[in-house]
């Protein structure tokens, strides 16, 4: 067994996933050496499609797209438990931002690898990630196999020689990303939000990603504050600020979203950008509202999911994500009907994948091979009256046994390589991050 399990990962072939259910129906895939899905199709027909290296028995799975988070701050997972129960301001002013002070290259490595182990356990293929030391982010995302898109957190608080130090950062990590030519790493900008960027900062990344062809990773309207106080100061709400500098295009993901009122809905709709809905995070940190999903719809603007990261969730599960996403909704716009189970699925794998440029986020011909099986000899797969509801209300991630990403196994029968490795490596850093700290204090 072990034998087989190790040899696994390094195959780079063709598979046959058999019999596994997708959609209330038992069906084979068939994926390319490539990486792509070439066949699904019911009674045997995707068998002829590949002289398939590797077959696995999907008869007691699930099917389901890669799971895309569209919005983390992948090494936060170092932080998980360092502060909970406050406040944002407070939060990320007197406990968060002086930890991140003390980060090093090698934290972001182990915390983001331990991010790749949560998040491939949990059925995550692509994340959308903010932070700082990106490269070595985006060197432990290569290692883990799954995709990533990185963006240095752009802070400037209006000082021209932090933009300059921000500009330089940005530059640095773009131009490292692109030369790497992974397609399965790519970059973003990463202004990080209106209380943080001026307008000049907004202006020069919105300036850069056209340049470059690259998207934007933004929080926007997270609370109330943020849009009383950029009312205060530029006469506008966050979206409109964001769209005067730029900022609002088909390439932008905009973290939260929870205080936009329906004229907003309908700019970003019109924008093409995306909303990222993080609903862990917003009730943790209470936020006091939900995002208004059913405006967002109603004006045709794309919604997807997203964790936020692990010192305000804290877990990157978005199985159960989905879950807190479509009883959030239910309860603060006391609407039963409101996300259903489907649109929950749809807005974690389709609506992600369509904010990050990634296929269709689908299980069909052409596109990328991101597939997760779900076991279905569980409590919470038994019984099967309807697949969709399993996933959104009864399953979390621990039922997730494998997961391809662009065809390649990272995980196979709930077996992830180098698993002990990370979570040492992860667990040293994060104690030697805090001693860093209060030696310093
Ligand atoms: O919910 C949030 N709102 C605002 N900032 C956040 C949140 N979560 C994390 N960060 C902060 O964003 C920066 C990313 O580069 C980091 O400083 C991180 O702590
Ligand atoms: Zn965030």
């Amino acid at each position: 067994m072990r034998e087989i399990i190790d040899d696994i990962f390094d195959i780079e072939g063709s598979v046959l996933i058999t019999g596994v259910l997708v959609g209330g129906k038992q069906v084979d895939i068939a994926i390319s050496e490539a990486g792509t899905i070439v066949g699904i199709d019911e009674k045997n027909g995707a068998r002829d499609a590949v002289e398939a290296e590797i077959v696995v028995d999907g008869s007691e799975s699930i099917a389901i797209p890669g799971l895309v988070n569209t919005h983390t701050h992948a090494a936060m997972t170092l932080l998980r438990g360092y502060a909970d129960d406050m406040p944002l301001q407070d939060w990320l002013t007197q406990k968060i931002w002086p930890l991140e002070a003390h980060l090093t290259g090698d934290d972001v490595y182990w915390g983001t690898k331990l991010a790749c182990l949560e998040m491939i356990r949990s059925g995550t293929t692509a994340f959308n990630d903010m932070y700082f030391f990106m490269d070595r982010a985006a060197e432990a995302t290569d290692e883990m196999g799954i995709r990533g898109t990185f963006a240095h957190g752009f802070i400037d608080l209006s000082m021209e020689e932090k933009r300059e130090a921000e500009i330089k950062a940005t530059e640095t990590l773009v131009s490292h990303i692109k030369g790497l030519g992974n397609p399965r790493l790519t970059a973003a900008v990463g202004p990080h939000a209106v209380y943080t960027v001026s307008p000049d900062g907004l202006s020069w990344c919105a300036g850069y990603a056209k340049e470059q062809d690259i998207g934007i990773h933004i929080h926007v309207s997270e609370t109330e504050k943020e849009v009383v106080d950029c009312v205060a100061q530029y006469g506008k709400r966050p979206p409109a600020l964001l769209d005067e500098c730029g900022c609002l295009t088909p390439r932008t993901v905009a973290a939260h979203c929870c205080w936009l009122d329906e004229a907003d809905c309908r700019l970003f709709a019109e924008r093409g950008a995306h909303a990222s809905h993080n609903p862990a995070s917003n009730m943790k940190l209470a936020v006091g509202r939900a995002m208004p999903y059913h405006h967002l719809k109603d004006a045709g603007a794309n919604v997807c999911l997203g964790t936020d990261g692990c010192a305000s969730n804290n877990n990157l599960d978005m199985l159960e994500e989905m879950k807190i996403a479509a009883l959030l909704q239910k309860f603060s716009w006391n609407t039963q009907t409101l996300l259903p189970a489907g649109e929950a699925i749809g807005i974690a794998t389709a609506g992600g994948a369509r904010a990050l440029g990634i296929g269709p986020g689908t299980l069909t011909v052409g596109a990328p091979a991101d597939i997760v099986l779900i076991d279905r000899r569980k409590a919470c797969t038994t019984p099967l009256h309807n697949t969709d509801s399993n996933l959104a209300y009864a399953c979390n991630g621990s039922a997730v046994h494998t997961v391809l990403c662009s065809g390649r196994f990272v995980m196979y029968d709930r077996v992830v390589p180098g698993e002990a490795a990370i979570l040492k490596g992860a667990a040293q850093a994060a104690a030697a991050l805090v001693q860093r700290a209060e030696e310093a204090e």
